[in-house]
């Protein structure tokens, strides 16, 4: 693989040179491991009771599923290797009026458990990005189907008006309003007029969240009301209704309070019915390609949760950085940025902050075809939604097509009629929606099978791990948010282990054995509970009841044992 030779650089990469001695350790590992299974096959073949051999038995199969994730994880350190990218040389580059156009989509999905004011600061902090405004379109996906939601973000629109030119204007680091006010920041009269406005849309948006409705006297116009009165139809609810899409802010229009352009701001609420399968949030996901693809078209897409703010303006030129120069990456498909997160407990006593799978392991997979996709902070090319780089897929209007140049406005009512049509519930029937386009459908962690199968397609990634984290999140930090996220991406996990698609025949099929290999570490990351359960409880057990589960100390199989618990 290349890296940028010319000079100024865009990016460089670095393979780590431990690579060398970590694929000694794997060899001799490797041998260690087998010369242990022959012994437990010796002592399997030597049985005395019954018991013992169950014991044995047992202690077999843990040692085979504890060797199997351990040979998975080899796959990260045979070539780990680390970037950097050079956003301050970019203008050499790339003049600012040919950045390419970037669709950013925020998902969230229930008003009470992921507070509206916190997604309004995930939107203002990409709205802000150090990028030609006029080429960012944001759009939220609102699958709670909430009026709440729709009234923070016309809120939203206005105070951007005023938190973009202010954050232009003094060079503002901390885009997001929130992270901003709880910071350092400079006292002056322009700072506390926007606090004031900032502390005066929280208010609202907190109030209207606590009544659970927008009552008339937050209502400010007849449009607001006639959009928000689409809500208070019967029959209305988070399940059952049709598409609300509303553009706040429009780019060819709408000005700030300096008159620069401001961003597209579209909320989307696609629609939902009982009896239709909605596929969650890769459905969710799907709907913004296409109601983007209709209305924009950009070639690059962000795709960020709610409760994950962008804590550099710089980012989108990070991603350029790359994305500019082709010989980057060959079939470069997308481009990831770790989730970290703020507000751990300080002892991050749930170790909800999984550095091993989103910093350590990524810089390992970066060295084979690239990271996987972990559902946030990350930048697609739009044309990896449509098939392989070499198998492209044609999807079923022709406005939809990663290639087709949008030629009407944003507000043009043959646009408004088509985003509502692309986001109908039953829209995707008969299309390859979910199997060969877009986000894939049927397993509940949408985000590592997409990235799976994309990388099984052809794709490649990079992994993008700045300084400065590009995006900060948040953590479950109590211990059911934490069993039930672990149980909800287990199953999903599993899903994609135990399906056609698994990484132990599809995988290695199509991406290789090591590509396969690292999925397969995840994929197969619930069947670690089968030798820690057993470990748990089987070695005390034989120990009350003197059945040996271990060579003993005299015995030279100790060594092998003794290596590996070591090593
Ligand atoms: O029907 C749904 C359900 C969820 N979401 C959104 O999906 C995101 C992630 O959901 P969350 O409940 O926060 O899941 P986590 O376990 O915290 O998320 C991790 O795991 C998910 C599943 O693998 C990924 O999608 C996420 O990006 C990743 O951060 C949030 O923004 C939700 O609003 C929807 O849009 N529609
Ligand atoms: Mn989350």
């Amino acid at each position: 693989m290349a890296t940028a030779t010319t000079n100024p650089r865009l990016h460089s990469l670095r393979r780590l040179r431990r690579r060398f001695p970590n694929r000694v350790f794997a060899a001799v590992y490797t041998f260690v491991i087998l010369a242990l299974f022959y012994h437990h096959a010796l002592t399997l073949l030597h049985f005395t009771t019954f018991t013992s051999f169950c014991i044995s038995l047992t202690m077999f199969i843990s040692d085979i599923i504890l060797a199997y994730m351990w040979s998975t994880t080899q796959s990260y350190r045979m070539n780990p290797m680390t970037r950097r990218e050079f956003p301050e040389n970019l203008v050499k580059f790339l003049d600012r009026k040919d950045f390419p156009a970037m669709d950013i989509f925020i998902c969230t999905a229930d008003p009470y458990k992921e507070p509206p004011i916190n997604v309004v600061n995930t939107a203002l902090s990409v709205m802000a990005y150090d990028f030609p405004t006029e080429k960012l379109s944001v759009y939220l996906s609102d699958d709670g189907g909430s009026e709440l939601t729709l009234f923070a973000f016309m809120e939203a629109a206005e105070f951007a008006r005023i938190w973009l030119p202010f954050c232009r204007e003094n060079d503002i680091i901390e885009r997001c309003p929130d992270a901003y006010f709880s910071s350092n920041y400079d006292e002056n009269p322009m700072t506390g007029e926007v606090k004031r406005r900032y502390e005066h849309m929280k208010i609202r948006v907190e109030n209207v969240v606590e009544k659970g409705k927008v009552s008339d006297e937050y209502i400010s116009s007849e449009l607001q009301h006639q959009l928000l009165s689409q809500y208070w139809t019967k029959d209305f609810t988070r399940q059952n209704h049709p598409s609300i899409i509303q553009v706040l802010l429009n780019a060819n229009k709408d000005k700030d309070i300096k008159g620069h352009p401001m961003p597209n701001l579209v909320y989307v609420s696609r629609e939902k019915r009982k009896t239709t399968p909605h596929h969650f949030k890769a459905g969710a996901l799907n709907a913004l390609i296409r109601v983007s693809g209709i209305m924009t078209n950009a070639p690059v897409v962000l795709t960020l949760d709610c409760d994950m703010y962008s804590n550099d303006p710089l980012t989108p030129q990070r991603v350029l950085c790359y994305i500019s120069d082709k010989s980057s990456r060959p079939n470069l498909g997308y481009i990831q940025f770790p989730q970290l997160y703020h507000g751990l407990n300080e002892a991050d006593i749930y170790a909800s902050e999984y550095k091993g799978l989103f910093q350590k392991n990524p810089i390992g997979m970066d060295g084979l075809s690239g990271p996987n996709y972990v559902g946030t902070g990350c930048f697609f090319l739009r044309h990896a939604f449509f098939g392989g780089p070499s198998s492209p897929v044609q999807p079923e209007i022709p406005e939809l097509s990663p290639n087709y140049i949008v030629n009407k406005p944003i507000m043009d009512q043959k646009i408004l009629d088509q985003v509502h049509h692309v986001s109908g519930c039953n829209y995707e029937n008969l299309t390859s929606w979910g199997s060969k386009m877009g986000f894939r459908y049927g397993s509940l962690v949408e985000d590592y099978y997409t990235g799976y199968r994309l990388q099984c397609e052809g794709w490649k990634s990079i992994f993008c791990d700045p300084e400065r984290p590009a995006f900060l999140g948040d953590v479950p930090i109590t211990l059911i948010d934490v069993l039930n996220q672990n149980k909800r991406w287990d199953i999903g996990l599993l899903e994609v282990g135990f399906s056609k698609y698994s990484t132990l025949t599809y995988g290695i099929r199509t991406a290789g054995i090591l590509v396969a290999q690292a999925f397969g570490h995840y994929a197969f990351w619930g069947i670690w509970s089968f030798p820690i359960t057993f470990y748990a409880f089987i070695p005390s057990l034989t120990l009350l009841y003197g059945i040996p589960a271990f060579p003993k100390v005299s015995d030279p199989w100790i060594c092998g044992t003794e290596l590996l618990a070591i090593i």
